[in-house]
C-alpha cells in the first residue's frame, strides 16, 4: 500500500484544518486528525469533550469511528495535529490501542506545523501491543 508524498501533505493539511471543529471548552486543547484509507479516501476527526470529563473522545478515535462506521477498516496513514508547536504530540495510550486494532504496519504522522511533521509506524508508538491473537490463546489450568 503506497503512501504518496502528496498524500502526506494532504493529510497534514487536513489534520490542521480538522482542529477548527474541536469541541474542547474544558481543556481548550484542540486536536485534529486525518485518516487515509487503503482506497485513498480521507476522513477527519476532532476531539469532542463533555462536562462529564471522562467521556471526552479524542480526535483520533473520532476519525477512526467515522471511517469504520462508513465501511472502511484498512488504512494507509493517520495524522494528528494540535496547537503545540514546540514538540511533536503523539496520541494518548487509549488512541494507540485503538489505532493498533487496525494493524501495526501503517503510518503515523505527528504535526508541529504544515512543514514540520514526524513520520513513523503504528508499531513504533505501541510496542508489545495487545491484540486479538491473545484472545485465542487462553489455557485453562
Ligand atoms: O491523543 C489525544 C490526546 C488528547 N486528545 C484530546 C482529549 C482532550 O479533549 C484534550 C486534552 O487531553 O485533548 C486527543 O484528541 N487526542
Ligand atoms: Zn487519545
Amino acid at each position: 500500500m503506497s503512501l504518496e508524498e502528496s498524500q502526506v501533505k494532504e493529510l497534514v493539511e487536513k489534520a490542521i484544518d480538522a482542529k477548527k471543529n474541536s469541541y474542547s471548552p474544558y481543556s481548550k486543547f484542540r486536536v485534529g486528525c486525518s485518516l487515509l484509507t487503503k482506497e485513498d479516501i480521507f476522513f477527519t476527526g476532532c476531539n469532542v469533550e463533555n462536562a462529564s470529563y471522562g467521556l471526552c473522545i479524542c480526535a483520533e478515535r473520532t476519525a477512526l469511528v467515522k471511517a469504520v462506521s462508513e465501511g472502511y477498516k484498512q488504512f494507509k496513514a493517520i495524522c494528528v495535529a494540535t496547537d503545540v508547536a514546540k514538540v511533536y504530540v503523539a496520541p494518548c495510550g487509549a488512541c494507540r490501542q485503538f489505532i493498533a486494532e487496525f494493524g501495526l504496519d501503517w503510518t503515523c504522522i505527528f504535526v508541529k506545523n504544515k512543514d514540520e511533521y514526524h513520520i513513523c509506524k503504528v508499531r513504533d508508538i505501541l510496542p508489545f501491543a495487545f491484540d486479538s491473537s491473545a484472545l485465542e490463546m487462553t489455557e485453562t489450568s
